[in-house]
């Protein structure tokens, strides 16, 4: 057994002065000194007895030492590092030993192993999900009878403490997760002790370590903690930590130990020593924080457990034996869906579970850490399905508060309160660094509970201005998030020609746009992109709802052929509002702003909703991001209009006059991004496959082929990272046409032929060779870029992009593919060629600066989710295995773009068109 050493006691300073003959020594006074450190000098002074005086704790990555004689010789049994955490943990839990094992349930499994068949656990019935996974498998495998009670009252332990039931351990937890009750945790001992004294008072002390509450000192025997939360505080390991004073069970558990191997490893160890240190620190930001938010919410009416609030029932026992009230807090809103919306709308307060760590975070209990505890049971025990659990961390309250205001802002939970004249940014400002306290009840004055409105006096008051037409509309909203996805695409041969009624031919690719449009309450509509850096939302009332063209023809939901420029205009100015926006993401905003109002048709029928969206696909760069983008917003907008129905599970495509539907409102938001676009960005987008396509251009007819007379072609697209914009560059060629007929007129014809010829090779109305359609092919894209070169589109990138394709040994036919102007090049692989040569081809794009990506010709169109069942929606949190309704939105938002088809896989049930 290693006995807890004090600071001084190795020390180089102890051996010096103990040779002096004063007494008493000064090693002996400032030995007696350091017994009365307070907490936070215990926690960063580590008595470290390295060989070397290392003064951090080494880590020693040995599993044998040695040598028969050592103090170690196996890492199972034990290890300096490991020790040293160990000690220090001792000092600070008041312990005759501290051991550190693998996670804090590997703690409570081996305190349970003292406990023998036949005999009894008394557990509370508020406790950890995991704890009481653990339990309940003891009870059914184990032969342990295990008793849940309501520990926060005495009374009802006492009939269960009889000798007869033959009670082995009472396991205690104070606050409870995530209900914060209190248990009396001396008063309890006291009486165990009395009624069974064989029986061991356990307590998990993880919601408050050792900082806070030292339950040893209150008569518990055994104490453990997972050392994952405050005492390491980054979520950067697992760790749990047993404390013990009587010596015959720090024998037992070092046996258990030992025999098992759960003991913590040394690089753990080392990490669990480093996070210690700043334990008390990170705790008193994260309680002072805590206390802020609980008084928020507390005061705008929401039931707030949390036992620094002065309304706490039990907050008279928990402050006689804690020094603090922690930093988890949890409160009810009475409606599930609100906490889901809650819950999914914060942005700083991540979605997981745990607690502890410098990072705030926000969950439902019920959907994650206590998922494993069955509904009924939960419901028996009293744990409310909308509960939202709070673990605050370090950031800065005001910044924490803007979030979580945020949120409860667009979920509905809260509504200014416009009878309120708020605080002077100064004087809010000083406010908070003189009492912030008072500065937290201030700002929650600013707000209202929605439900403050069902008082018999805002009733009266809501229903003379309903009598005088003074009531806000009625917002709209949907009922579930509707999500969507669209592919870019490749021009392959027509580009710019296409403009001026040539034919052009297409294909989607495998790089696509991804969007969830998302209910909201709070009268707004809102526009998330986070690879543009958007992020914003207007009052839907305030949206120049008068400017709206006036319908002439019935068919609302098909979409106007041009954009009405005073409406444009009006929108274009308010996004403008928005100086924090670049050129990208205010023309991003114009496009669904238009769109959302016309397709509304008039105020009352504008839903509050957000649109986030974000791609894989890379933008102006000539694949048809800007199409993927406008295929999004109208399906989605189609569908939260009910113009048509979001497709069912057995369904297995989208009908014809529905894509079509889509398709003209593409073209319109495609029509506010490019000015004149041809309209093959979107029949591509929203159709997949190869097309040849032919814009109806001065009374010629205009018409749209499928192409599937050929099997896959391989296409290396290369993004040269050059900047364009595909509205200037059609009207240069635009330009360039009005001035020089007789240049552009021939370069057209010569375009038309090249279309034609490859739209029988690929249609397959003809029989050609597989080997000679490719050369065929591959002659025609040389032919169809010399002729963009010649119209001005091109751009030193891509002639370097053209030479290094085509230099030996690759010897390939690569053309500009869009609007040019850099942007993409596409290069045609044959079958044949190697995969060496292809590797080779692409480290030297790469080593040029360009960005090269394999396709293939073709693929899906828009995809729209089918399903709403529960089990598609659930994200599975890895802690207990079972699912969290985390809104899609959010994990769309929050996946980096790599990741974004495995997202969409996930999502799954996609309907294609
Ligand atoms: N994922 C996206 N999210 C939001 N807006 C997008 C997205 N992709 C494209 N856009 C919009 O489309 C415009 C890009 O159009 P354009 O320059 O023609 O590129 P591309 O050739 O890729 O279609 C952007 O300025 C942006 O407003
Ligand atoms: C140049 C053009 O033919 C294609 C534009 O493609 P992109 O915007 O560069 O992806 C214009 C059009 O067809 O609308």
């Amino acid at each position: 057994m290693t006995t807890p050493s004090t600071p001084g006691d190795s020390s180089l300073a102890t051996s010096v002065y103990s040779l002096s003959s004063k007494s008493p020594t000064e090693a002996e006074q400032y030995k007696a000194r350091a017994a009365n450190w307070r907490f936070s000098t215990l926690c960063a002074s580590v008595d470290n007895k390295d060989q070397y005086g290392a003064s951090s704790t080494p880590i020693y990555q040995t599993a044998t030492f040695k040598g028969m004689d050592g103090q170690y010789d196996y890492t199972r049994s034990g290890n300096p590092t490991r020790g040293g955490l160990e000690n220090h943990l001792a000092r600070l839990y008041g312990a005759t030993q501290a051991f550190a094992l693998s996670t804090g349930m590997t703690c409570l499994d081996t305190i349970l192993r003292l406990v023998k068949p036949g005999e009894t656990v008394l557990a509370g019935d508020d406790l950890y999900g995991g704890t009481n996974r653990l339990l309940t498998y003891l009870g059914t495998h184990g032969g342990v009878k295990v008793i849940h009670a309501d520990t926060t009252r005495i009374e009802a332990l006492r009939p269960y403490l009889q000798p007869g039931n033959k009670v082995r351990m009472v396991l205690l937890e104070s606050p409870t997760n995530p209900l914060l009750k209190i248990a009396d945790l001396e008063g309890i001992s006291k009486e165990v002790k009395q009624s069974s004294p064989d029986a061991l008072i356990v307590v998990d002390n993880t919601m408050m370590s050792p900082y806070l509450q030292r339950p040893l000192e209150l008569g518990a025997d055994i104490v453990y903690d997972s050392g994952t939360k405050y005492l390491s505080g980054h979520h950067d390991l697992m760790a749990g930590i047993i404390a013990v004073k009587r010596p015959e069970i720090c024998k037992d558990i070092a046996f258990l130990i030992n025999s098992v191997g759960s003991g913590l490893a040394p690089f753990d160890s080392f990490l669990l020593l480093r996070g210690v240190k700043t334990m008390s620190l990170r705790m008193d930001r994260q309680m002072a924080t805590a206390q802020l938010v609980a008084l928020y919410l507390n005061s705008l009416g929401f039931l707030v457990h949390y036992p620094g609030l002065k309304s706490h029932p039990k907050r008279d026992i928990h402050w006689k034996q804690a020094t603090g009230a922690g930093a988890v807090l949890s409160f009810v809103t009475g409606d599930k869906a609100l906490s889901e919306r809650i819950v999914g709308g914060t942005r700083l307060w991540g979605i997981s579970v745990s607690f502890g760590a410098v990072n705030s975070l926000i969950s439902m209990p019920c959907l994650m850490s206590h998922a494993s505890i069955s509904a009924a049971v939960r419901a028996e025990r009293g744990l409310p399905e909308n509960l939202i659990r709070l673990c605050v961390g370090i950031e800065d309250p005001r910044d924490l508060m803007d979030d979580l205001e945020h949120s409860l802002l667009s979920a509905g939970a809260i509504t200014p309160n416009l009878s309120h004249s708020p605080l002077s940014n100064s004087r809010s400002a000083e406010l908070y660094v003189s009492d912030p306290e008072a500065w937290i009840l201030e700002r929650a004055k600013g707000f209202k509970r929605p439900s403050s409105e069902s008082s018999a006096i805002d009733k009266l008051v809501s229903g003379v201005k309903k009598g005088l037409g003074f009531t806000a509309v009625e917002r709209k909203t949907i009922e579930e998030d509707i999500v969507v996805s669209a592919p870019g695409k490749v021009i392959l041969f027509g580009e710019h020609a296409v403009v001026h009624g040539v034919t052009a031919i297409a294909s989607s690719v495998n790089l696509r746009c991804f969007a969830v449009l998302s209910p909201r309450s709070d009268g707004k509509v809102a526009l998330e992109v986070p690879n543009v850096g958007v992020e914003a939302e207007w009052e839907i009332s305030k949206l120049p709802w008068g400017l709206l063209p006036v319908h002439s023809n019935t068919h609302k939901h098909v979409a106007d052929k041009d954009l009405d420029p005073a409406l444009l205009q009006a929108i274009e100015k308010l996004v403008h509002e928005h100086k924090e926006l670049g050129k990208t993401g205010i023309n991003s905003c114009i496009a669904y702003l238009y769109l959302y109002m016309v397709m509304a048709g008039a105020e009352s029928e504008g839903p509050a909703v957000t649109f986030t969206a974000t791609a894989n696909l890379p933008i102006s760069a000539g694949l048809g991001s800007s199409a993927a983008y406008s295929t999004c917003i109208a399906s989605s907008l189609l569908i939260a209009h009910s113009h048509i129905n979001k497709p069912n599970q057995d369904q297995t495509r989208l009908s014809e006059g529905e894509t079509n539907i889509i398709d003209g409102w593409a073209f319109l938001s495609e029509k506010v991004l490019h000015g004149t676009p041809s309209g093959i960005d979107n029949a591509v987008s929203v159709r997949g496959g190869a097309v040849a396509f032919t814009r109806a251009v001065g009374g010629r007819k205009g018409g749209l082929d499928g192409l599937h007379g050929f099997s896959s072609i391989r296409l290396l697209l290369t993004n040269t990272l050059v900047p364009r914009d595909t509205k200037s560059l059609v009207a240069g060629v635009s330009a360039k046409r009005l001035a020089e007929p007789h240049v552009v007129d021939p370069i057209l014809d010569a375009i038309q032929s090249i279309s034609d010829e490859a739209s029988t090779l690929l249609s397959g109305q003809t029989q050609v060779e597989r080997r000679d359609l490719i050369t065929r092919l591959e002659t025609l894209i040389r032919e169809n870029h010399s002729h963009l070169v010649n119209l001005g589109v091109s751009h030193p990138s891509l002639e370097m992009v053209v030479q290094a394709t085509a230099a030996e040994p690759f010897g390939l036919a690569t053309k500009l593919t869009g609007a040019g102007g850099g942007g993409c090049a596409v290069t045609l692989i044959p079958d044949d060629f190697p995969q060496s040569s292809l590797d080779a081809l692409i480290t030297t794009l790469e080593s040029q600066g360009f960005q090269p990506h394999l396709t293939s010709v073709g693929g899906p169109g828009l995809g729209i989710h089918a399903s709403s069942s529960q089990k598609e929606n659930k994200v599975r949190t890895s802690e207990e295995g079972e699912g969290m309704t985390v809104p899609k939105r959010v994990t769309l938002r929050e996946t980096p773009i790599e990741g974004l088809q495995h997202w969409s896989e996930r999502v799954g049930n996609w309907v294609h068109t």
